[in-house]
């Protein structure tokens, strides 16, 4: 009886490993078959077909794939992509469970992949997580459904508000509830500051985030003891880390079992916050909408849109809020490291304040978006947390069977996107483990003597004026082509406001560097991560 069961469990296993391999080994030789112009013919239209074979890889295993050959690389997976670009070129193909990949290693191939072939390259991959994150349906986000028109739609619906030009109404909007925001935060930190104790500053930083983010988008502020928003807060936090993170159950889907402790956790986290923004932002709004009056806010736009367009439903309005409101988790994470850089390198802090004292010290008063292009050194440190962080770029997927640099991808290829190659090889940056943020700046233009009315804040460097570098092909923390990050310029404008509003007011320091663990190739601490001592500056 016994061995009739071991050789059954047996047989299972084996049947199992065999049609693992299999369909693994299928994905690995299967060639994409496009059509190219036939040179010989006279016809300019006449068309052949050609196979193309996948890009090099190791060859997989049965059940996992490639996934072993990261398995020292956990945390740094990208850093496990630029050590095997190594051994098998700038393009290489890798298997993950049963899933076909593509890791593309330099600033051409991504171009290539991001912008010639946009319109094939913009899926998201099919995570279980995702989905559960987003009401059980991933197409629900913004940032991790496949494209499609209502993409398209809600991306232009989210543009005007969301990508505020500089010196337009909406950024000046910015700039007054950020600074508005930053006195009710000062306030708040008074309370709680116990001078030359360290403070785990990350909740109130998020907090005065959040705020931030549904002023702007809702009109609404909450009180920093209001427990339903210190929650959501929380919670928030607690999603912008996870998505952050890989995951087993991403590529080997069923161990999701094991895991449905988790799953239930990220549920809660996201039906909690969506019964808020339905209850608390939502719900009131809509009976007091107007439609003869322009739109006061992006709520205003969204409940239009539902009002106006057929194909735009209520979920897709909550879920867009639920995105765009998340959008402060990012901001705030960004503070925090910025912050934990500053109290590593303490001349950092310095430069920026003196950045902001030359501003404000004749008139007293707080600094505002409009000084941003003013205080080149405060950004260029802001780029350098980006660039050193290397947030990963969400992985897109192949909609169709395509090629990239002569090499077939089929369709439903998760393409990893290697930004982390860019912002850490020598041939892009000098000295790229060195944290510096003058590495963003440049000779200014504008070569005039210095102003005498106090209104030049430029750094100063050997009497030379230094300004922002723009434009710098290879340094793409937002990405580029079709997907690119929505949020970059309120990403900018109160990541700025925030991080000059407390320097303007306290030193950044540490008591005890070794508690600032800063994990490579990510922008999310976890939700509960290191203290800092803020010390009122003398001067104010
Ligand atoms: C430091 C902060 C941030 C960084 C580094 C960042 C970076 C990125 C990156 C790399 C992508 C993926 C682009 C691609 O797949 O090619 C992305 C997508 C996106 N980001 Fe951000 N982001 C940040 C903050 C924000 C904020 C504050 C918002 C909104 C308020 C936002 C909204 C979005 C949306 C909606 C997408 C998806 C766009 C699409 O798939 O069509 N992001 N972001």
């Amino acid at each position: 009886m016994f061995a009739i069961l071991a050789y059954t469990v047996l047989a299972i296993i084996l049947g199992v490993v065999i049609t693992s391999y299999i369909n693994i080994f299928y994905g690995f030789k299967r060639r994409v078959i496009q059509p190219i112009k036939n040179k010989k013919s006279t016809q300019t239209s006449e068309l052949v077909y050609q196979k193309f074979k996948q890009a090099p890889g190791p060859r997989p295993w049965p059940i996992i794939g490639n996934l072993h050959l990261l398995d020292r690389y956990r945390d740094t997976p990208f850093a496990g992509f630029t050590e095997l670009a190594k051994q098998y070129g700038d393009i290489y193909s890798l298997t993950f469970g049963h899933t076909r990949c593509l890791v593309v290693n330099n600033l051409e191939l991504i171009r290539e992949v991001l912008n010639e072939n946009g319109k094939v390259m913009s899926g998201r991959p099919d995570f279980i997580r995702y989905h559960k994150l987003f009401g059980g349906e991933r197409s629900n986000s913004l940032a991790l459904c496949d494209w499609s028109q209502l993409q398209q739609k809600r991306r232009n619906l989210a543009r005007r508000h969301c990508s505020p030009r500089e010196s337009s109404s909406f950024y000046m909007k910015m700039s007054q509830i950020g600074c508005e925001e930053m006195e009710f935060w000062n306030r708040e930190l008074k309370n709680q500051l116990i001078p030359g104790e360290p403070i785990q500053i990350k909740p109130l930083i998020l907090k005065a985030c959040g705020n931030m983010f549904s002023q702007y988008m809702c009109s609404q502020r909450f009180d920093y003891d209001d427990l339903e928003f210190q929650l959501i807060v929380q919670y928030f936090d607690e999603i912008f880390w996870e998505i952050n993170q890989g995951h087993p159950m991403d590529f080997l889907p069923w161990l999701y079992p094991f895991y449905q402790r988790h799953v239930n956790k990220i549920i809660n986290w996201s039906s909690t916050i969506r019964k808020f923004i339905m209850e608390r932002i939502i719900c009131h709004r809509e009976l007091n909408i107007d439609l003869d009056e322009p739109d006061r806010d992006f709520t205003d736009a969204l409940l239009r849109s539902l009002i106006e367009d057929k194909e735009v439903s209520r979920n897709t309005i909550i879920f867009m809020l639920e995105d765009f409101i998340g959008g402060h988790s990012a901001v705030g994470n960004l503070v925090m490291l910025v912050l934990a850089y500053i109290a590593k390198h303490q001349e950092i802090g310095e430069r920026i304040q003196e950045e902001i004292d030359a501003i404000t010290s004749e008139e007293n008063r707080q600094v505002n978006l409009l000084d941003m292009n003013t205080m080149p050194y405060t950004m260029a440190t802001i780029f350098e947390v980006l660039r050193y962080s290397s947030s990963p770029i969400v992985p897109h997927v192949a909609t169709e069977d395509t090629v990239i640099s002569g090499y077939g991808v089929t369709m439903g290829t998760i393409v990893f996107i290697n930004n982390y190659v860019l912002n850490t090889s020598e041939k892009n940056w000098i000295n790229p483990k060195e944290f510096n943020p003058l590495r963003f700046l440049e000779k200014s233009i504008d070569q005039s003597p210095k102003s005498t009315d106090g209104s030049d804040s430029g750094i100063e460097s050997d009497k030379v004026k230094l300004q922002l570098r723009k434009n710098i092909p290879h340094f793409l923390p937002f990405s580029i082509g079709k997907r690119t990050c929505i949020g970059q310029n309120l990403v900018r404008g109160f990541g700025f406001l925030v991080l000059v509003n407390i320097l303007q007011r306290y030193n950044v320091s540490s008591n005890d560097l070794s508690t600032i663990k800063i994990s490579p190739e990510s922008l999310a601490l976890p939700a509960n991560c290191f203290p800092l001592v803020l010390t009122p500056r003398n001067s104010i």
